[in-house]
């Protein structure tokens, strides 16, 4: 599907989807228990992906109603999966899982598509290799297809930091299940901590305790995955309230109010405090979990997005519409994702007259050299790319189309319908590609 919009104003309230990081999470924490309800959950392309591999490792997720799902799990011992892994586009989805796999007394194979296929799992390969399983990619570059052989008995093992945070969290998931636990050594600093912060605060919510010591990570074994009541609730997406955020302070005719905003550990609430700094007028009221931003000529500022990778999208469209520069630093493990996002951000934007300089871990966007015209542009495959670049296009000079704009359902399914009921003038075209 194309989508092909116009220049608009944009006003009212909206539901932000369920947080992806923490239903896969609650889906797998479930699959590691006996059972489990997880209410308000994403069920997303990426959440389906994480759901059928708890299937075949002999669990069941049922969707009892559009977000709840009833999951029974296969209590802290995966069995050997009848079928291939297929993880589809969801890098969460073979990171956790390729740790699940080191548990089965048996052999695992785990694809996805082209993108995903292209991901770096090296890291998480060698330390389950150095655990005592055996783990390899078909074509010797550390990218799937992956064959796992489990089950893993080592103790401790180091690993670095700044390729993916999701290693981490897939071996702590996967070691509170252990005989012994498992301590990690980190061999670099830890890029995207939150996403470890959020996995700790899942696990303690289902009964395991994992925490960070001097050098890394450590969780104990023989734990058991159980949530309180047997239920989990799933907090807001705040990488997709980025989005709707961003479209408040752009194209914003009053203010746009966004729902299902509870606090967590999502490092990408950051992008409040962001657009403050460039300007814009923010009310987070976290008692009724809902944030509301105002129009506003945006500065430029300078931004770190080690922790929150995901942003670097939208404050890139923010940089183009702010006065000034803005520049965006320690961005290297941006470009490990669904597409090198700093590369496609500086093309795509320059399509639309958007002036950058990218660097291997930086991207500049000189906002006051850059007009916003209206133009053809590729989503690249990569939900992020077409859902800040729909962002873009309601400040251009004219109709912008993006292609591929169905990749929005990996994350956020309902995005299209969200921005139509916020006034924005858009048209869905179908396209067999
Ligand atoms: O653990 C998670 O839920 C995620 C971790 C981050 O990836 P990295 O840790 O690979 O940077 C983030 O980019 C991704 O969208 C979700
Ligand atoms: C990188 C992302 O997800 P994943 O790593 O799960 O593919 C994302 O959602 O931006």
């Amino acid at each position: 599907m194309h989508v092909t919009i116009s220049p608009s104003r944009v006003s009212g309230t909206a539901r932000a989807p369920p947080s992806k990081s923490y239903t896969h999470r609650a889906i797998l924490a479930s699959g590691y228990a006996e059972e489990a309800t997880v209410h308000d959950a994403l069920w997303s392309a990426d959440t389906r992906a994480t759901a059928r591999a708890v299937e075949l490792f002999g669990g069941t997720v049922t969707q009892t109603s559009g977000s709840t799902l009833e999951v029974t799990g296969f209590d802290g011992t995966p069995t050997v999966p009848a079928n291939v892994i297929d993880c589809d586009n969801s890098g969460t989805t073979m990171r956790l899982v390729t740790a699940t796999a080191a548990l089965a007394d048996g052999t695992t194979v785990l694809t996805g598509d082209s993108s995903l296929r292209s991901r770096p799992q090296g890291p998480l390969l060698e330390a389950i290799s150095h655990l005592g399983g055996e783990a390899f990619s078909t074509r010797g570059n550390g990218q799937a297809p992956l064959v796992v052989t489990g089950p893993i008995t080592g103790e401790r093992v180091s690993i670095p930091g700044d390729v993916s945070s999701q290693y981490i969290s897939a071996l702590l998931m996967a070691g509170a299940v252990t005989d012994d636990g498992l301590r990690l050594d980190l061999e670099t600093e830890l890029k995207s901590a939150p996403y470890v912060d959020v996995t700790i605060e899942v696990l303690a919510d289902f009964g395991v305790e994992a925490r960070a010591t001097d050098d890394g990570f450590v969780v104990d074994g023989s734990q058991s995955y159980a949530p309180q009541s047997g239920t989990y609730h799933v907090p807001g997406d705040f990488s997709s309230i980025s989005y709707l955020a961003a479209l408040g302070a752009l194209a914003g005719d009053e203010s746009v109010t966004v729902r299902g905003a509870q606090s967590s550990a999502q490092g990408d609430t950051a992008i409040l405090d962001i657009l403050k700094a460039m300007g814009a007028a923010v009310d987070w009221d976290r008692s009724a979990g809902a944030v509301t931003v105002s129009r506003a000529d945006l500065e430029g500022i300078e931004v770190s997005v080690e922790d929150t990778p995901d942003l670097l999208p939208t404050i890139a469209v923010l940089g183009a519409a702010a006065d000034g520069d803005t520049y965006i630093t320690n961005a290297e493990h941006v470009r490990f994702k669904e597409t090198d996002r700093v590369s496609a951000m500086a093309e795509e934007l320059g399509k639309m007259g958007v002036e950058t300089t990218e660097e291997r871990d930086s991207l500049t966007i000189h906002g006051s050299e850059s007009t916003l015209e209206g133009a053809t542009v590729d989503g690249r495959g990569d939900h992020r790319i077409v859902m800040s670049l729909a962002v873009a296009a309601l400040l251009a000079d004219g109709p912008t189309t993006i292609r591929g704009a169905e990749h929005v359902d990996v994350s956020f399914p309902g995005f299209f319908d969200v921005l139509e009921g916020l006034g924005v003038d858009l048209e869905r075209i179908e396209s067999s590609h």
